[in-house]
């Protein structure tokens, strides 16, 4: 029996380094994929480096576990991908990709967290990680149109590679956040805004993310169209009626800037297209409401709407109703890129607990509202978790 079980796992390893996924029978890669990714709360992040002397001891034993737990986390559902996608290419370096920061980061495991060289070595380390990581979102998508041109992708598979890019992406973005509060709080860097912990703004005025995000949309209308809405913003505290102050929460800027800008071009690049012949368009409202758990931030425009039955389409991975994206003459950039800003934006809405939900009017208008917690303690990270319900997914012939 025991010279049985010897040959079949020889041959499982054999298959598995032939189909690349040899790390997947590595027994100490096996035991991080089968801990649960441990979410933050935007408080929890806040404590890690909220103090004076935020403890970089701390957060460094926290993220030597963290980490390979949500690398392997995701790297059991790259594992799970058809093997023709896994041969493709450029899924292939992005999987290359993490196999390589998760044995880097393991070099850790046994570290002393009171060296501290080590602990700068560390941070250096997540650098580098980072950076390796920078193209991710662009190698995948080529990855899927290398697919879709080498063997073409059918419904079951779209719908199996959408249900892998929302969990993977939303995997990706929960990475860069625990790699970025370090860097920030303890890296070399200069210290940036003095309010800020890490990447966050405990005092975050939405108007002006609102404001920001729409000049630089508008800049970009402008050059591309020659023409651009105008628009009306508007906020209301229903907790406090009379207050005059900016409503301001605890969040992350550069996500709501995202979010925000990419709705902001849609918005501008429907209403342009929809009025082709007006040089006095539209306007674009914007309301910023301030509830009793929401901060809920609306945003309507004059663009013609899509149709129901096309509205759901908005948010697949390579759907666009644009032609596949072309410089002008002016080279400028067009508003529409390969169609994963919309699907991307509200991964980042719903990171934190939030959402981002499309309502649009076929013949008139579409309205976009992102929805984020107001309180810290309820903005809890959404993390993909590999389980058997997860692998089901990949597995079932629907
Ligand atoms: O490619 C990218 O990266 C950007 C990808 C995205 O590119 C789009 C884009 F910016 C704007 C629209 C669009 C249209 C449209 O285009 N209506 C005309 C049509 C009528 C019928 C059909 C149809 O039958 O299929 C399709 C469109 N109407 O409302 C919106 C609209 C969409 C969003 Cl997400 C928004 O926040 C605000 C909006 O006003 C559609 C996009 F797709």
């Amino acid at each position: 029996m025991k010279l049985t079980r010897i040959l079949f796992t020889y041959a499982r390893r054999i298959a598995a380094v032939k189909s690349k996924k040899f790390v997947e029978f590595d027994p100490v890669f096996e035991r991080y994929a089968s801990f649960n990714p441990s979410p933050l709360s935007l408080e929890k992040f806040m404590e890690f480096g909220g103090s004076q002397n935020a403890c970089e001891r701390t957060s460094f034993e926290f993220l030597r576990k963290e980490l390979p737990v949500r690398l392997a986390n995701i790297m059991k559902e790259i594992n799970l991908l058809p093997d023709n996608l896994l041969q493709m290419p450029s899924v292939a370096m992005v999987q290359s990709w993490y196999q390589l920061s998760f044995k880097e980061i393991l070099t850790y495991e046994n570290a002393d967290p009171d060296d501290n060289e080590m602990l700068e070595n560390f941070t250096e380390r997540l650098v580098k990680i980072r950076n390796r990581h920078t193209n991710v979102v662009e190698t995948m998508a080529q990855g899927v149109i290398e697919l879709k041109d080498s063997h073409g992708i059918d419904s079951n598979t779209e719908t199996r590679i959408q249900y892998f890019l929302d969990r993977f992406y939303m995997s990706r973005i929960s990475i860069r956040m625990l790699i970025n509060q370090h860097t920030l709080l303890f890296g070399s860097q200069l210290a940036q805004n003095n309010r800020h912990i890490g990447c966050i703004d405990p005092n975050c005025a939405v108007l002006d993310v609102v404001k920001d995000s729409y000049e630089n949309a508008k800049f970009l209308c402008d050059q591309y169209y020659l023409n651009a809405p105008e628009v009306e913003i508007k906020t209301h505290n229903a907790t406090v009626p009379d207050q005059k102050e900016d409503i301001r929460m605890v969040y992350v800027p550069s996500h709501l800037y995202h979010i925000l800008f990419e709705l902001f071009k849609n918005a501008m690049r429907a209403v342009v297209e929809y009025h082709p012949e007006d040089m006095e368009l539209p306007k674009l409202n914007v309301g910023i409401t301030k509830g009793d758990e929401d901060v809920t931030i609306k945003m309507s425009d004059q663009g013609g709407g899509i149709p129901r039955s096309k509205s759901d389409l908005l948010f697949h991975y390579m759907y666009s109703t644009a032609p596949q994206p072309m410089r002008s003459e002016n080279g400028s950039a067009p508003l529409a890129g390969y169609g994963y800003g919309l699907p991307l934006s509200r991964l980042y809405a719903r990171y934190f607990h939030g959402d981002l939900i499309l309502s649009s009017v076929e013949g008139f208008g579409t309205d976009a509202f992102i929805y984020l917690k107001l309180f810290p303690s309820e903005a809890n990270e959404l993390l993909p978790v590999y389980n058997t319900t997860a692998s089901r997914m990949y597995h079932t012939d629907t």
